[in-house]
């Protein structure tokens, strides 16, 4: 990939939207990753690496072990943007106050930026509204730079040496909050490191074919197919790299939704045009999964017998040398990194188990889910492929809270089944990101047909998102969350109470495990 693109890397410092910034630069046709800190200047060299972006941390620069980079980066010649703990690096690195400040700013606030400002800040008002999530600043620009921007607090927000190609601004502009962000950022490429924007789905498609091709030459290749968006977009890549060395496996775990496996089975190799294994698992889970109640272990358990599954296809059909999976940038960064807390582990990443034979193949680990939908779209998948909404791995075990039982999933599933039901009847199928039930395990009481019942709950869970890293409530219809509840409370006997989760992620997740 690297030479035959112009590249603006991303040198990452720990902050949780770091990947963000990756993604909004590759918005501007710009291709770019996100890289450790500890990256060597001759490694950038190896690149065609245009610009480089210093990330946000959770560290303070002046604390013991701080993450810094290679010195040798700043004698590239290559413009810098430094992005709140980055700015406040570049503002060490030159020998100016960095303080714990007395004021602290955490979301909104309004950016006053000088008529001076250099160009990141052209062709934009003198007030804005940006995104703040800082304790420390830089109290003296260090010599020779000139203040771009401040705050009302007074904290220098912004900074820069046009002469050195030096730029640092305070605020996040990665994020959709900061007015102008995409904007500064646009600046940054086009008028400080003089991008062309070379950068497409389409070149992402081509250089991603050649990278297989080369990587995998003769061998043959197994894909985890599961019949959403991630693995059928990842299996239609790597089919156009290499065509019948490809094989694709579709487990059924027994945690699947209703008619999920024949649907798959039906439709799913035509779509693509490649031939579908399937493999009946159903035991195996079930059995593993036998009184396990912790979401944790569940994932681990799930994340281990996938892969047990693809071993047992490869000493059938195979054998096969790569596993390929459609593993998205959140999945890895939920999962943890060396940097970023374990919020799950995704049953792709955080749930492989150590010993395995394969070596992985994820061609789109470092995008996330829209970018993923408009890769599919130029790879020609068909729109009800695309615009399906994902559905995890783990499937209906993690939607059933405590043990997974085969009455626990036949709730699940038939409650789950009546949600998509009209959700799909409304035509609300392409608004609403992501629905489905939820078991909390937890009985009521109620009275039907003049008897009591004492049954269990069913919470519906519909969000709104762009990528799943962050995401709100759907704002559903009354009539027709009165459709869903009063179908789910007639149809399904084992329920005798519906509610309705409004909690957004953050605080909350989307899946409940
Ligand atoms: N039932 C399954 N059979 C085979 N592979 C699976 C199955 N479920 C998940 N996988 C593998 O795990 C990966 C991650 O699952 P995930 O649900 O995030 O992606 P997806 O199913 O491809 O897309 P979507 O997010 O739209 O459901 C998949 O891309 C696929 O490689
Ligand atoms: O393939 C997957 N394996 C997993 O282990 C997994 N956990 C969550 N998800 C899906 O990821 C998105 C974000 O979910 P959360 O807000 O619950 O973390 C949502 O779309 C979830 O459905 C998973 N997908
Ligand atoms: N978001 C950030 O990059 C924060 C930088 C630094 N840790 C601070 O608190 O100021
Ligand atoms: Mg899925």
């Amino acid at each position: 990939m690297e030479g035959l693109h112009e590249t603006v890397v991303v040198l990452d410092f720990g902050g949780q939207y770091n990947q963000l910034i990756a993604r909004r630069i590759r918005e501007l046709h710009v291709f770019s990753e996100l890289l450790p800190h500890t990256v060597s200047s001759d490694e950038l060299k190896a690149k065609n690496v245009k610009g480089i972006v210093f990330s946000g941390g959770p560290k303070s620069v002046f604390a013991d072990g701080a993450p810094d980079v290679d010195p040798a980066i700043f004698e590239l010649g290559v413009p810098i943007l430094g992005i709140c703990y980055g700015m406040q690096l570049l503002a060490k690195r030159y020998q100016a106050e960095v303080k714990r400040g007395h004021v602290r700013e955490y979301g909104r606030a309004t950016l006053e930026v000088s008529s001076e400002a250099g160009v990141l800040f052209a062709e934009q008002p003198s007030h804005q509204q940006v995104w703040m999530s800082h304790s420390d600043a830089v109290v003296q620009v260090p010599e020779g730079f000139q203040v771009d921007a401040v705050t009302p607090s007074g904290t220098i927000a912004a900074m820069s040496k046009p002469s050195a190609g030096l730029y640092a601004v305070q605020h996040h502009p990665e994020v959709l909050h900061t007015e102008y962000g995409s904007a500064q950022l646009n600046n940054f490429l086009f008028r400080v490191c003089k991008c062309k924007g070379d950068w497409t789905m389409e070149s992402l498609v081509n250089s991603a074919v050649a990278t297989i091709r080369r990587q995998v030459g003769q061998e043959r290749v197994l894909c985890a197919l599961s019949g959403g968006v991630d693995s059928s977009v990842a299996a239609a890549l790597v089919h156009k790299a290499i065509g019948h060395q490809l094989t694709a496996v579709f487990v059924d775990h027994g945690l699947l939704r209703k008619g999920e496996s024949e649907a798959v089975m039906s439709t799913l190799g035509a779509q693509l045009g490649i031939d579908v294994v399937r493999v009946d698992a159903k035991a195996r889970f079930m059995d593993k999964l036998l009184g396990v109640a912790d979401p944790e272990r569940k994932r681990k358990i799930i994340g281990e017998e996938f892969i047990r599954a693809f071993e047992a296809e490869s000493d059938r059909l195979g054998p096969f040398h790569y596993l390929v999976q459609g593993t998205l940038y959140t999945d890895i960064i939920e999962s943890g990194t060396a940097t970023a807390a374990t919020i799950k582990s995704h049953h792709n990443v955080g749930g492989l188990p150590e010993d395995m034979s394969f070596s992985v193949i994820e061609p789109l680990k470092e995008l996330f889910k829209d970018e993923v939908r408009e890769l599919g779209q130029v790879l020609g998948l068909p729109a009800s492929l695309v615009w399906r909404q994902p559905f995890p791995g783990p499937g209906l075990a993690i939607r059933i809270i405590g043990n997974v039982t085969e009455q626990r999933l036949h709730i699940v599933r038939e409650t789950d089944a009546i949600l998509r039901d009209e959700i799909s009847k409304s035509g609300l199928e392409r608004e609403v990101w992501q629905y489905f039930t939820v078991l909390p395990g937890i009985q009521s009481v109620g009275v039907m047909g003049d008897e009591r019942t004492y049954a269990h709950t069913i919470a519906v869970r519909a969000v709104s998102s762009t990528e799943g890293m962050t995401a709100d409530w759907a704002r559903l219809p009354y009539d027709v969350l009165e459709r869903i509840s009063t179908r789910i409370v007639n149809e399904v006997p084992e329920v005798n109470r519906v509610v309705y989760d409004i909690t957004s992620k953050p605080p909350a997740t989307i899946e409940w495990e």
